[in-house]
């Protein structure tokens, strides 16, 4: 039988309600940051969360630690003596922290604790940080005062720095020291879980290393696990034995952190990884470019909620086209979709001898004039092909024919029109079908429709 994991997170949700409008305003909107998350973290196991700014990382770690209330789903906590409980005969369970009442959070947050990106916020100006970090024992019932001394300045030792740091003020320690002294503090009530949150992105590069190893040996000395958050993926594969790749408010891939690295089973992974700088001058440098801006998780897509930026996004059975032209496709196509296209801007900027860059307010000259004519329409037609980086010719002719009536629609004026056709040509069973996480390796799972028998290995060319 396999051990019970010390945290087992199961369809975790947060969904921030936000007003709309000004301050009084009675519209809302939802803003889904966590939206149905589960993992696991084993007995001294390091997993790494990963994922772009906003989506929903931090929020995750608060919800797990009830620092913030999480909407729906079950966080289930065996450390702290806890372990071995069985489900209660009503489903529920009694070690699910998102119904612990205040005396078992508090025994909760004794063994689970928190270290975050700015440590400075987190010391009392006032106070020597050695009687910062000993008041924890205190509020945890420890009175004998030498004792607590004792075990502060041991842990000052062991995060490396010295027992006569105890007296200190927080102002005299460098941003590298004070996330030691933060360190120190989250262990002195020897929790069985840490939570970092971008623990090393506020410091100075050449001190991020130190860290990172120093959490790195903690965990094995003090047998910890941890929920160890970052945006850099490089970072997390130092450290984690596991890697959760986050994208949206959800959890699209998880697994080994050698094997998701080595062997990504999704696209965003992908593209996490390529943007990663690597030392090696013969590396053949294959970043992927992902188009598009983060949508809002007050809106997320419908379907794959990455297949808005997706390189490999599925194309249907009616298209075949080169796959880097497909992304280029649904680009112009949501462009067209969303008015971002103005055709009467276009037009008048053809007259005027220039058509749109690629860049928004980007313009390149043609050097061309007098437009209108039946022929010089079809150099127009060129022309916003060129524009939003699409070939003259699309290898697909019915595909092409499409491409060509929505152009001309568009240069007509009618963009209702060319949207339209856009939208009923250019469609991706990405943006219908939900992926749920499904096997990708050995212990490692990934959501992507790719890894369905119909869709396996399609864009992979
Ligand atoms: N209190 C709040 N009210 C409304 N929306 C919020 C609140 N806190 C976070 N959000 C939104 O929830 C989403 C997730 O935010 P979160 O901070 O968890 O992401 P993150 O991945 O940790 O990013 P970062 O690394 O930038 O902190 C974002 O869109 C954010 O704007």
């Amino acid at each position: 039988m396999t051990e019970e994991p010390l945290l087992s997170v199961r369809g975790l949700k947060k969904h921030y309600t936000v007003s709309r409008g000004g301050f009084l305003s009675r519209e809302t909107s939802r803003v889904r940051a966590v939206d149905g998350v589960s993992f696991d973290i084993g007995r001294g196991e390091a997993l790494g969360l990963v994922g772009e700014s906003g989506c929903g990382k931090s929020t995750t770690a608060s919800s797990i630690l009830r620092l913030t209330e999480p909407t729906a789903g079950e966080v289930i906590f065996n450390g702290g003596g806890r372990g071995g409980a069985v489900r209660n005969d009503d489903g529920t369970h009694p070690n699910d922290v998102t119904q612990f009442d205040r005396a078992e959070l508090k025994a909760f947050r004794r063994d689970a604790q928190l270290i975050f990106q700015d440590p400075t916020s987190s010391f009392d100006p006032r106070m020597s940080v050695g009687g910062s970090i000993a008041e924890l024992p205190l509020v945890h019932g420890m009175t004998d005062r030498e004792r607590r001394r004792a075990i502060v300045e041991d842990l000052l030792e062991r995060v490396g720095l010295s027992a006569a740091d105890y007296d200190r003020y927080p102002h005299e320690f460098s941003g590298g020291e004070k996330q030691r002294l933060a360190l120190a503090r989250a262990l002195v009530l020897n929790p069985d879980l840490l939570v970092a949150d971008e623990p090393v992105s506020a410091l100075d590069v050449s001190v991020q290393a130190d860290i990172l190893a120093l959490i790195d040996d903690l965990r094995s000395e003090f047998g910890l696990s941890v929920l160890f958050i970052s945006h850099d993926i490089s970072v997390v594969r130092e450290l984690c034995d596991r890697t959760a790749v986050m994208y949206l408010g959800e959890i699209v891939e998880v697994g080994p952190t050698e094997s998701v690295f080595e062997s990504p089973g999704h696209p965003y992974t992908e593209a996490l990884r390529s943007a990663v700088p690597t030392p090696d001058p013969r590396s053949k440098g294959d970043h992927i470019e992902l188009t598009g801006s983060v949508p809002s998780p007050s809106d997320p897509p419908s379907g794959c909620r990455f297949h808005t930026r997706c390189h490999r996004v599925v194309q249907p059975d009616h298209v075949d086209v080169d796959q880097a032209v497909w992304r280029r496709l649904l680009d112009f196509r949501d462009r067209v979709v969303t008015g971002e296209i103005d055709p009467a801007a276009l037009r008048e900027r053809l007259q005027a001898g220039a058509v749109a860059g690629d860049q928004p307010g980007g313009w390149s000259e043609t050097g061309s004039s007098d437009r209108g004519a039946p022929e010089e329409r079809v150099d127009d037609a060129t022309r916003v092909r060129e524009t939003y980086d699409l070939p003259e010719t699309l290898s697909d002719p019915e595909a092409d024919r499409t491409l060509r009536a929505a152009i001309d629609a568009l240069l007509a004026g009618e963009d209702d029109r060319a949207a339209g056709i856009l939208d009923g040509a250019f469609t991706t069973p990405c943006a219908e079908i939900h992926p749920e996480l499904s096997t990708h390796g050995p212990l490692h799972r990934a959501a992507c429709i790719r890894h369905r028998a119909e869709y396996e290995g399609f864009g992979d060319g």
